[in-house]
């Protein structure tokens, strides 16, 4: 990841702009957000109640950057762009944020929901601190998505770091079993405790939570074996908080996507919306197509992704060509010149499994 962070320095940042500032092209806002793990950060690191020191606070904290004027503006969850307001963290995020944290006092348990593609990037700040110590189960979803080399990378991973991790497929229900078991588990002592106080057990409380589109909707559908939620392509289908009772003894709480009000991790901000984590008006898809395109090669299975370009566009990304010259090549010979739509191309076959079965990130490539 190393060699593309500092391409991205040298060549797609140059035109993105910092973190914080503007793409110069089109005036949108360029996002950036953090991209550390709460579940990785070493037991010694937290106090007792599950939240970071000030120091690990500070790494993880979300910090929009550059501008004091575009600090200002994220604050107020919109940016200018093409003469037009562009949302980035929409009013119904900012809304459900506090509603959600109104509801955190009544529930048992937390099933965080990232996308096992980026495991990292879809670690929101601010859930350890909402969720206090009440326990924590870590769901990688998606993992049909991933290969078997990237699902095991990862697994080493959070085992070396005391971690349990769920792997679901939201489509098939894989795994899902699994999470209301580790769910049940992690409440036990709820009701352990109700029955020493001579009260009757009642259903564990727990919150589905994560960024929009990792997956939660259609897990709280597999998990209930019934369409429940409304699951769709798209980040932000979730808008309501709202209790959903799992069989008599789990109470789901599902929640609409929450994003960091503001961001610090450009390249952590890029892959959510290569992976179409985030809402498309806050990007440029030519721009993240480009810098897909460079994550591509710092992957293991970069050879054979290469293949599948070559067999999808005609052209290898060759050494010597940038992601960015590739997307315009591939305009040129494709959409008349017309990159976003070479763009939204590449990003459709990624997202479609076209280009193979990968993980954007991984533990020793951060
Ligand atoms: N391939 C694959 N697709 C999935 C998986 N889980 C969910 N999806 C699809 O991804 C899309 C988004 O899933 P949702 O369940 O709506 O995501 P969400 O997290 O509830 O999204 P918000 O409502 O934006 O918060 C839907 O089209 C799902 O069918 C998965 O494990 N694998």
């Amino acid at each position: 990841m190393q060699r593309a962070a500092l391409l991205m320095s040298s060549r797609l940042l140059g035109r993105l702009g910092r973190p914080g500032s503007r793409n110069p092209t089109t005036q949108r806002a360029v996002l950036t957000l953090p991209a550390a793990c709460q579940f990785c950060i070493p037991s010694h690191a937290r106090s007792r109640h599950g939240r970071t020191q000030p120091s690990q606070r500070e790494s993880f904290a979300v910090r929009a950057a550059a501008t004091d004027q575009d600090v200002l503006e994220a604050e107020g969850g919109l940016l200018e762009g093409q003469g037009r307001l562009v949302q980035w963290y929409p009013g119904h995020i900012a809304r459900a944020e506090r509603r959600l944290q109104e509801q955190l006092s009544q529930v048992d348990a937390v099933l965080e929901v990232r996308d096992a593609r980026i495991p990292l990037s879809t670690c929101h700040s601010q859930i350890a601190k909402w969720c206090g110590n009440k326990p924590r189960v870590l769901v990688l979803n998606r993992l049909d998505m991933i290969s078997e080399r990237d699902k095991v990378a990862w697994t080493r991973h959070f085992n070396a770091a005391g971690t349990h991790v769920c792997w679901t497929d939201g489509v098939s229900g894989l795994g899902t079993g699994q999470v209301k078991k580790a769910a049940m588990e992690a409440s036990a002592e709820i009701n352990a405790k109700r029955k020493n106080r001579g009260l009757k057990p009642r259903p564990v409380r727990a919150v589905v939570i994560g960024f929009p589109n990792v997956g939660k909707s259609a897990l709280i559908n597999r998990l209930l074996n019934k369409r429940v939620c409304d699951s769709a392509p798209k980040p932000g289908v979730t808008r309501n908080l709202r209790w959903l009772r799992l069989g008599g003894d789990l109470d789901l709480l599902d929640a609409p996507g929450v994003i960091p009000a503001s961001f610090s991790d450009q390249l952590a901000a890029q892959r959510l919306a290569m992976c179409n984590d985030i809402g498309e008006a806050s990007y440029v898809d030519s721009f993240i197509a480009a810098a897909l395109l460079e994550v591509f090669r710092e992957l293991p299975a970069f050879a054979a992704i290469n293949e599948r370009l070559k067999q999808r566009f005609s052209t290898f990304l060759q050494a010597e060509l940038s992601g960015e010259e590739y997307v315009e090549g591939l305009a040129e010979r494709l959409f008349q010149g017309d990159a976003e739509r070479a763009g939204q191309r590449i990003l459709k076959d990624f997202r479609n499994l076209a280009l193979g079965r990968m993980a954007l990130e991984l533990p020793e490539r951060r």
